[in-house]
């Protein structure tokens, strides 16, 4: 095996502005990872594009809500997405399968074990996962900010090498790609935190979360020790020559070095289904981002809000509400509350179940 990469592909590559499939491009792009398959390389793709792909089915009958709209339109786009790479799939013999998910099935350790058993049988049978958001029932509350965001959580699940997000742009500028005066940043290392000033909250027309999750989600899937490539999907051969290390336009997220435990990676993407907040003096924010492995113990605990039980996500903040990292609390809220500030107790976080960073 040469590795394990989750390739990304957004809507706009894969859709054409009538809500047609671009099959001219789906076409390219399965050219590079059946090669890919060929050679071994072991690959999950995250497939954008059924909303677009929906629009240009049906006419509602009446005008619908955001959500309603979503859900319409998702239905009908998906089948004709994943009946596309069925039949691209097949002309190499390589068999793919369909996941679709929300947010929720991976809010316990148990769910998300269940999501990494499905991907890698299915990988151990040499099946290409296709990953999608479950747009028909994932509203609101429930919802990944968008396919970036479902993209990385699968990239630290599964242990892979690499992320390669593929959008319409070959990477981040620095400032408005359309301003002549940009240019591309090409290496992006852990801790590089001015570049988010230069991402702006414009998206092409289909994409939803735009940039800004992408650099977001790469940021923190680097810093867990996965690579990230953002990269665009339009031009020739792009995969192949990203996986040969080619001269190529794109912008890299240089993998941290530091190692993150599985069970640290999971916790990392379980902010949303947060319990409770506890919140520490300056002194145990001080300690935790330093460089050494520190618990949160009942002495640096100023306030904790929020009814949990022992095991359950909590989330970490300084005095002055800034978000810290999330942990598994090693109490249930009532004992917790009860030994705030305290000597000797042993620690309301342990090292292993905290997550530093946002
Ligand atoms: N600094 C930047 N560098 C590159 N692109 C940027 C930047 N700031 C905003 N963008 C916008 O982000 C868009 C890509 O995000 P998005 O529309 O969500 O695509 P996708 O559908 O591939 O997920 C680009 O087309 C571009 O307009
Ligand atoms: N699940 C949605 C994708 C939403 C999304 O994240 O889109 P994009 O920003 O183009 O990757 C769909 O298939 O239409």
């Amino acid at each position: 095996m040469k590795g394990r990469i989750v390739i990304k592909i957004g809507s706009q590559i894969l859709t054409k502005k009538d809500g047609t499939l671009n099959v001219t491009q789906m076409s390219a792009l399965v050219d590079q990872l059946a090669e890919l398959h060929k050679n071994n390389y072991e690959i999950i793709l995250v497939s954008s594009g059924a909303v677009a792909a929906g629009k240009s089915e049906i006419q509602p009958k009446f005008k619908l809500d955001s959500v309603s709209s979503r859900q319409l339109f998702s239905t009908i786009g998906q089948v004709k997405l994943i009946q596309r790479y069925y039949d691209l799939f097949k002309q190499y013999n390589i068999v793919c399968g369909q996941i679709l998910a929300t947010k929720d099935d991976f809010s316990t350790r148990k769910h998300y074990l269940n999501q990494r058993n499905c991907m890698k049988v299915m990988i151990e049978n040499g099946v290409i996962p296709i990953v999608n958001e479950n747009d028909a029932i994932s509203v609101n509350e429930l919802m990944f900010t968008d396919n970036d965001e479902l993209s990385g959580l699968v990239a630290t699940m599964m242990n892979c090498s690499k992320l390669i997000i593929l959008s319409n742009i070959d990477g981040i500028y620095t400032g408005n790609p359309s301003n002549p005066e940009s240019s591309l940043i090409e290496k992006i290392y852990p801790g590089d935190d001015h570049i988010k000033q230069y991402i702006q909250t414009t998206k092409s027309s289909a994409g939803r979360g735009g940039m800004k999750s992408k650099y977001n989600i790469a940021k923190k899937v680097a810093e867990e020790g996965v690579e990230v490539v953002i990269a665009n999907g339009e031009t020739l051969n792009i995969l192949i020559d990203l996986l040969n290390n080619n001269a190529i336009k794109s912008t890299t997220f240089i993998a941290s070095k530091k190692s993150t435990s599985n069970i640290k990676k999971w916790i990392a993407h379980s902010e949303d289904f947060s319990k409770g907040k506890i919140y520490i003096n300056a002194g145990a924010k001080d300690a935790l981002l330093g460089n050494k492995a520190i618990s949160i113990l009942p002495v640096g605990v100023v306030k904790i809000t929020g009814e949990f039980e022992e095991g359950d996500i909590v989330e970490i903040l300084d005095e002055n509400e800034n978000s810290i990292g999330v942990g598994c609390s090693s109490y249930t809220s009532n004992e917790a509350k009860n030994c705030i500030g305290l000597n000797n107790l042993k620690p309301i976080i342990h090292y292993d179940y905290l997550y530093i960073g946002k």
